[in-house]
């Protein structure tokens, strides 16, 4: 093979001519550097000049060990062995570098030794920018977590309901393979916690769990936030483009609440790229692959929405693999108070002494029907920790609406605060139109007659829902 190699080659160079070999060695963009026997520098190519910032003649003649005193080359002349270093800082041209070493010989005797490697400042410098980021991120995150005192696996997931129990232990099976994961029941009862906590119980845990909440988005926005987009592709692009989330979420897992107000278009988008497992960005032209995992949620009765045309049964089937039902809070009562211990934990430190529920306050939690369910009781706690300024909650700390009427006159008895009422009243019709409407929200805010930004500012006021 090489004496074939040398004669194709001799055919070209039939006389070695060094302006020729000067020409190849000063066009490449690595360093190659020749020093002789004592480390006297017999040629540089034109990379090294450009590092150094001096012209070649400058350098030749002059010895490495006098300015480089711990260059590999040292060594190689020493021990007559070659060297491959991954990451080494010269810091006579102030550049990491990564390469080669070898000697040359003539017959046994060292002559020389050639040097070629290569700057890898702008990489080094990347990797730690990227460290940094991570860092950070990992500590954003901490903190949230440490903020909203959420279960992060299934041992510290709250449930001695025994139908909850059923569907916590299909959640961990599943967990741990790369199934999708479709996870239903009413607003507020936890479907975004449980999808964490499935996330965080598989192989994938180390990787991100990206959240697109589809009902919130715009629909004109929706596909440039799932796929990303190209530098320029539309007016008011991001410069340089923007990664959508299925990019994000790569090799971790994309959580897709509210599947259920995607609009047919996106759902068709949608199952294109679950198929595929791969999509391209708006304005691209290459396809991108990603490795995901998919757990969806609505609170949507998404069969009754095939058979009114307003979802793709084959899309329900590519998500409907396994399907994790999440009762409402008022089917798993025996819960509440251990719910309500967590929280109090919670609000505990915020208004800086402890919290506790006075027996009447038990009672009272345990017979409402909680329509927000488990967001409600939390708002519901935090409302009263900021208005108790003792440790014990008593029912004149609650808000008005969760009390039993025949009790109400009693606590509220010299409320006439209009705004009080008015939010109270409000918030009551809210959860009822969205009730009467099955939860469409879309439905819901038809019915109320008010714009979708009025509409999702009052969820958000009254803790219906938390974006
Ligand atoms: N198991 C739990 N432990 C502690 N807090 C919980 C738990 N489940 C839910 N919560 C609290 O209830 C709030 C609502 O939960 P989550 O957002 O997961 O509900 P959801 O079912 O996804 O609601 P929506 O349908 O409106 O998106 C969360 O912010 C969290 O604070």
């Amino acid at each position: 093979m090489i004496s074939c190699i040398h004669a194709v080659t001799t055919s070209f160079f039939p006389r070695w001519d060094p302006e020729l070999l000067f020409k190849i060695l000063n066009n490449i963009h690595d360093v190659v550097l020749v020093v002789d026997s004592d480390t006297t520098i017999v040629f540089a190519n034109e990379a090294y000049a450009k590092i150094l910032g001096v012209p070649v003649a400058k350098v030749l003649g002059r010895r490495l060990d006098k300015i480089e005193p711990k260059a590999k080359t040292i060594e190689v002349l020493r021990t007559g062995e070659s060297s491959y270093c991954r990451q080494s800082y010269l810091s006579s041209l102030s550049v990491n570098v990564v390469g080669s070493t070898f000697p040359l010989y003539n017959g046994k005797n060292i002559i020389g030794c050639v040097s070629i490697f290569k700057n890898i400042n702008d990489v080094v410098e990347l990797n730690r920018e990227l460290n940094q980021t991570k860092g950070v991120a990992d500590y954003l995150k901490e903190q949230l977590e440490q903020e909203e005192q959420l279960p992060n696996s299934f041992e510290e997931y709250i449930g001695r309901n025994s139908r909850l129990k059923e569907t916590l232990k299909l959640a961990a099976k599943v967990a741990k393979t790369d199934s999708t994961v479709l996870i239903l029941g009413e607003s507020g009862v936890g479907k975004e916690v449980l999808a964490r906590v499935v996330h965080k119980s598989s192989t994938r845990k180390n990787r991100p769990m990206i959240k697109v909440n589809c009902a919130a988005i715009p629909e004109d926005l929706i596909e440039s936030e799932l796929f990303g987009y190209e530098d320029g592709a539309f007016t008011g692009a991001k410069k340089g483009g923007k990664l959508g989330k299925f990019e994000l979420a790569h090799r971790g897992t994309i959580f897709l609440d509210e599947i259920g107000d995607m609009s047919l278009t996106m759902q068709a988008k949608l199952l294109r790229t679950l198929q595929e497992k791969e999509f391209e960005r708006i304005g691209g032209t290459k396809a991108i692959k990603v490795d995901i995992r998919v757990i969806a949620a609505t609170n949507r009765n998404l069969e009754q929405m095939i058979e009114q045309g307003a979802f793709r049964s084959d899309l329900y089937y590519r998500l409907n693999i396994v399907p994790l039902m999440l009762i409402p809070l008022r089917e798993r009562r025996d819960d509440i108070l251990e719910l309500a211990k967590v929280f109090l934990k919670q609000f505990a430190k915020e208004v800086g002494h402890e919290l506790t529920l006075s027996p009447q306050v038990e009672r009272i939690l345990r017979a409402y029907e909680w329509p927000g369910n488990i967001r409600e009781l939390k708002n519901v706690l935090e409302h009263a920790s900021i208005v108790c300024s003792s440790k014990v909650i008593t029912s004149k700390h609650l808000p008005a609406h969760i009390i039993p009427k025949k009790h109400r006159s009693s606590v509220k008895e010299n409320s006439y605060d209009i705004k009080e009422i008015v939010a109270s009243v409000e918030k009551e019709v809210i959860l009822s139109a969205l009730n009467a409407c099955n939860n469409n929200r879309t439905d819901a805010l038809k019915a109320l007659g008010i714009s979708r930004k009025s509409f999702y500012n009052k969820l958000h006021q009254y803790g219906i829902i938390d974006v």
